[in-house]
This record gives structure tokens, C-alpha cells and sequence, in this order.
């Protein structure tokens, strides 16, 4: 089992992403977008990060690099795709989840600690939680704002597509919970599969005890699921 970690030029989590899973027992690997992916992978995360300075849309860029054609076959093929913060941009970008992040309602980046309420606990990624359970995870971004079309977000939420909300401690979802302005507070959504889902906060910087709280290592768990 071996998890790709797909490094553009600016992608700056990778290494983090590589830490966490490789604290978790998680074979994984640096892959450089150039190089396609690897014959072996068995799951594909996509780094936070700056990738191409996010200039013209934050992801942009990099969802049009070759490589991403090939990630969307594999993720057709049930390999699990995983998008964090700049991954989740460039996740959108390419077609693989819906909906867009854009600027803050701050219109600053934002660099704290928020709290999620898994909305899905039947999924890889959230398999390890209870239901309605609160976990706490880093967020860093300044394009982290959830849009979409209101018509298409209420069939996604019909279909059960919304895995993460942002939410006080308790749990209640509403505009002091949610960091960015976040439509519906959405904070992570599921693609066509439960295989395939972005997030804006960072569960691999919640994951080595080192370094704080270890709540998002049950989304990184996702990648050990048959
Ligand atoms: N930590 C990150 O991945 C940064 C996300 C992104 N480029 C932003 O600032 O919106």
C-alpha cells in the first residue's frame, strides 16, 4: 500500500502530509506531478500548500497538469483521493469534488484552530469518529470560502455529499463557528464516491502528538480502508 503525495511547484504540506501517515503506519511517497503516478498507488493525497502562487484561482493551475487526468482515472477506479487546503482547491479545480473555495470572508488569510463536526461517519475518512462527534483541526488559508450554486448544493446535501461542517465545541453550527463565510459551513465534501473527498482544515497538522491535538488522524485512517 502506497499513498502518492503529489508535489506541484509551491505545494508546501507534502512532507508534513508524509510525517503524519508515516506516524500512522502509512506507507507513503513524495511524488513530483511530472514524473505521473506511480504503478503501485494505492491512494493519492493532494498537499496543501501555494501551488503556482495560486494565481489566477487558488488550484487552478495545477488541476491542468497531465498528472491530474491520470488521478481522476484512478479515483474512477476506487482508489481513495484525499484534498487538503490547496489539495481541496486543486480537487475542486479539476472536476473531482464540486463547488469552489474562494477568498475569505475576512479577505486575510487565517492561521488557527477550528472545531468540525463529521456530518458522515460511514465514509473512509470518518470512519474513526462517532456520530456527531467534534474534532479540532488547523486551518491556513486565505481562499478557504466554500461556493457553490445554491441549487446544486442542496442536491449535494439531498445526496449526502457534505462530510465536514464547521462548528463551535459543543458542536452547533453558526457564523461565529465558521471561519471563512463558508456556505452552509461547509468545510469538506465528498466526490461522485466516499472514496474521493477535500477538506479545508489540515488533519495532518493534527496528527503527531508532538505537535498538538491529534483529531485528524482518523481522516488520514481513510487510506488504510480495503
Ligand atoms: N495551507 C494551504 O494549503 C494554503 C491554501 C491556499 N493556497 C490559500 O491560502 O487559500
Amino acid at each position: 500500500m502506497t499513498v502518492s503525495i503529489i508535489r506541484f511547484g509551491g505545494s508546501n504540506c507534502d512532507r508534513d502530509a508524509e510525517r503524519a501517515l508515516d506516524h500512522l503506519g502509512i506507507d507513503a511517497e513524495i511524488v513530483w506531478h511530472e514524473d505521473g503516478l506511480p504503478e503501485d498507488t494505492t491512494g493519492i493525497l493532494l498537499p496543501g500548500g501555494f501551488s503556482y502562487g495560486d494565481y489566477l484561482r487558488a488550484g487552478a493551475m495545477a488541476a491542468r497538469s497531465p498528472i491530474m487526468a491520470t488521478v481522476r482515472e484512478a479515483a474512477a477506479d476506487g482508489v481513495p483521493v484525499l484534498g487538503v487546503c490547496n489539495g481541496a482547491q486543486i480537487g475542486c479545480e479539476a472536476g473531482l469534488t464540486e463547488g469552489a473555495f474562494t477568498t475569505n470572508e475576512s479577505a486575510r488569510f487565517q492561521c488557527e484552530h477550528v472545531y468540525l463536526r463529521a456530518e458522515r461517519t460511514d465514509t473512509p475518512w470518518t470512519e474513526a469518529y462517532e456520530e456527531g462527534e467534534v474534532i479540532e483541526v488547523p486551518i491556513a488559508h486565505g481562499e478557504g470560502r466554500y461556493e457553490i450554486g445554491d441549487d446544486r448544493l442542496a442536491e449535494l446535501e439531498d445526496e449526502d455529499r457534505v462530510l465536514f461542517r464547521y462548528c463551535d465545541e459543543t458542536g452547533e453550527t453558526g457564523p461565529d463557528a465558521n471561519p471563512n463565510g463558508s456556505k452552509h459551513d461547509v468545510a469538506g465534501v465528498l466526490g461522485e464516491t466516499d472514496s474521493v473527498a477535500v477538506l479545508m482544515p489540515h488533519p495532518e497538522r493534527a496528527t503527531l502528538p508532538d505537535v498538538g491535538p491529534t483529531d485528524g488522524q482518523g481522516v488520514l485512517r481513510g487510506f488504510e480502508s480495503p
